[in-house]
């Protein structure tokens, strides 16, 4: 008998965290199907940052259940977590790049970490994830500092890549670019969502993402998630945090930008 497929590649079951006396998150659950690009979003301060935390497994909530890929996370011992974190692609939201490595070498650093592969065909993998991110291979033997804010982002997110991940996080992915540099990420995004078959998961505070490439957005308020729905959905939702959020003038002019035909 063939087992039905999970149709979630990630669930987070009841989710309590709390930092001495404060508590973040409460009663907190998210699933993310297979597939889709979910974005979290919410007020500053609602622990979106310690929930993507929690999800790519560099925390652990206080109480509560992390499922990735059919998995417990709670049972799993060091070596099982860190092999687990290695299927995760994660872009953080200043790079995170070593800056004392070159753009090649950054995006070779998990190669070298988790696999056995060679150092002539790593390279070429490098270079495959530079070109995947829309970096030139001029790139490649740059340092950081050397880069513009945008390539930093590519550069992030080849290094993301470098591993073939299924499920891939984005920390704030165009935060710092121009609307035009911004607009340019999310279509890079949703292209390699295609072409890699990617289920995406990013925490963001840009309304035209939200509107142009999430499938379903996640509103966290009141310590847990509010809501779930795609943005024109939520954007309908009769709570007063939400509709706080959805009737600004910037998430507006978003929303009319996604729905103007092209
Ligand atoms: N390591 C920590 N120790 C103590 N408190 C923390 C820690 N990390 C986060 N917090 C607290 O948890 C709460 C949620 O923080 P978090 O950074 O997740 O918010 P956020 O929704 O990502 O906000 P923003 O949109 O401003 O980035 C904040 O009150 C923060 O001070």
């Amino acid at each position: 008998m063939t087992m039905p497929i999970n149709p979630h590649v990630l669930e987070a079951l009841d989710i309590e965290t709390r930092f001495g006396e404060q508590v973040v998150h409460r009663d907190l659950t998210l699933t993310v199907r297979r597939g889709e690009t979910l974005a979290i979003v919410g007020s500053s301060g609602s622990g979106k940052t310690v929930l993507l935390r929690e999800l790519i497994l560099l925390a652990k909530p206080s109480r509560g259940r992390i499922r990735l890929f059919d998995t417990d996370v709670n049972a799993l011992s060091e070596p099982e977590l860190i092999r687990l974190r290695s299927r995760l692609g994660v872009m953080f939201q200043h790079g995170a790049l070593f800056t004392s490595l070159t753009v090649r070498e950054n995006i070779d650093f998990p190669l070298r970490e988790h696999t056995a592969l060679g150092p002539a065909l790593r390279r070429d993998i490098a270079l495959l994830k530079l070109e995947l991110a829309g970096l030139p291979a001029s790139a490649a033997n740059k340092y950081p500092d050397e880069l513009s804010g945008g390539m930093i982002k590519r550069a992030a997110l080849a290094r993301a890549l470098a591993l073939d991940p299924k499920l891939l996080f984005l920390d704030e992915p165009t935060s710092g670019l121009d609307p035009v540099g911004a607009a340019d990420f999310d279509d890079l995004i949703m292209e390699l969502k295609t072409l890699l078959d990617l289920t995406i998961v990013m925490v963001t505070h840009d309304p035209d993402s939200l509107w142009r490439i999430a499938d379903r957005v996640a509103f966290l308020g009141e310590k847990k998630v509010l809501q779930v729905a795609p943005a024109a959905e939520l954007a309908r939702i009769d709570h007063p945090d939400i509709r706080a959020y959805f009737h600004g003038k910037r998430m507006q002019q978003a929303q009319e930008r996604a729905w103007k035909p092209a």
